[in-house]
C-alpha cells in the first residue's frame, strides 16, 4: 500500500468542480490516494459523490478515503476514513469497520502521534507542516523538524499535510515521510493532471535517493 501522493478534494480550491471531477483528474495524474473532503455538503449529496469516486478509484486502482464521515465511507465502499483529533476516536471507529479498513489520523504533536499509533492508525498526518490558507483552523506550522522526529519515533506511515507543493515536497520525504497530502498544489492551478503528475515524479525521485 503506497501513500506517496495523497490528494484531498476541495470544492473551493477546485472552483466549481465536483469532487468526482477532481478525483478523476487526480487519478489521471497518478495519485496513490484520494480523499473526499467536504465540511458542508449534505449527506445525501456527499454519498452520491462518494459512490462516483469509488467507481473512478476502483478503475484506476487508487485508494479512496473519506474525511470525517465513517458512515459515508462504509456506505460507499471506500477503503478507509480520515479522522482528526475532534472526530470519532479511532478505538470506536475500529470497532465498527472491517479488519482491512484504513484509518488515518491527524496529529500535531509527537504525543498525539504515539497515541494515534497505539489506537491502531494505519497512517498519521502531521499538519500543517508549512503555512496554509486552505484550512483556516489548521494552526501554526509544525516545520520539518516535527516530521523528522515523528517519523523517527514510529513505524506507521507518516503522510504530512499543509502547504506542501512541488517546491518543498522532496524536503518532506527526505525528513522521513512516506508521502505527502495536498490540496492546492494539485487543484489550485489550471492543470490538475499535470500538477499531480509532476508532484508524483518529485516524490518518487526523493524516495529513491
Ligand atoms: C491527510 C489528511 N490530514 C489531515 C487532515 C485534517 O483532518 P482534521 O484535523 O480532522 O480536519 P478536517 O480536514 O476534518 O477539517 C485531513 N483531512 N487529511
Ligand atoms: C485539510 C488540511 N488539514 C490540515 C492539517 O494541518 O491538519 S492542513 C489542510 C489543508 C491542506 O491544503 P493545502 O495542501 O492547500 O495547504
Ligand atoms: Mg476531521
Amino acid at each position: 500500500m503506497s501513500y506517496g501522493l495523497y490528494v484531498v478534494t476541495d470544492r473551493i480550491i477546485g472552483r466549481g468542480m465536483t469532487h468526482a471531477a477532481m478525483a478523476a483528474l487526480a487519478a489521471e495524474g497518478g495519485a496513490d490516494v484520494i480523499q473526499l473532503r467536504d465540511k458542508d455538503m449534505p449527506a445525501s449529496d456527499l454519498i452520491a459523490e462518494a459512490v462516483n469516486i469509488r467507481k473512478i478509484t476502483e478503475d484506476s486502482g487508487t485508494l479512496f478515503i473519506v474525511n470525517d464521515r465513517i458512515d459515508i465511507a462504509l456506505a460507499s465502499g471506500a477503503d478507509g476514513v480520515h479522522l482528526g483529533q475532534s472526530d470519532l476516536p479511532a478505538e470506536y471507529a475500529r470497532s465498527i469497520v472491517p479488519d482491512d479498513f484504513i484509518i488515518g489520523i491527524s496529529v500535531s504533536t509527537a504525543d498525539e502521534a504515539l497515541r494515534a499509533v497505539k489506537a491502531g492508525a494505519d497512517y498519521i498526518s502531521p499538519g500543517p507542516v508549512f503555512p496554509t490558507a486552505t484550512k483556516s483552523d489548521a494552526g501554526n506550522a509544525l516545520g520539518l523538524d516535527m516530521v523528522s522526529s515523528i517519523s523517527a519515533a514510529i513505524d506507521t506511515p507518516v503522510v504530512p499535510i499543509g502547504g506542501i507543493s512541488g517546491l518543498n515536497a522532496a524536503s518532506v520525504i527526505s525528513a522521513g515521510a512516506e508521502g505527502v497530502a495536498v490540496i492546492s498544489a494539485v487543484f489550485g492551478g489550471k492543470d490538475a493532471v499535470s500538477a499531480a503528475a509532476e508532484l508524483k515524479e518529485i516524490i518518487q525521485k526523493a524516495k529513491n535517493l
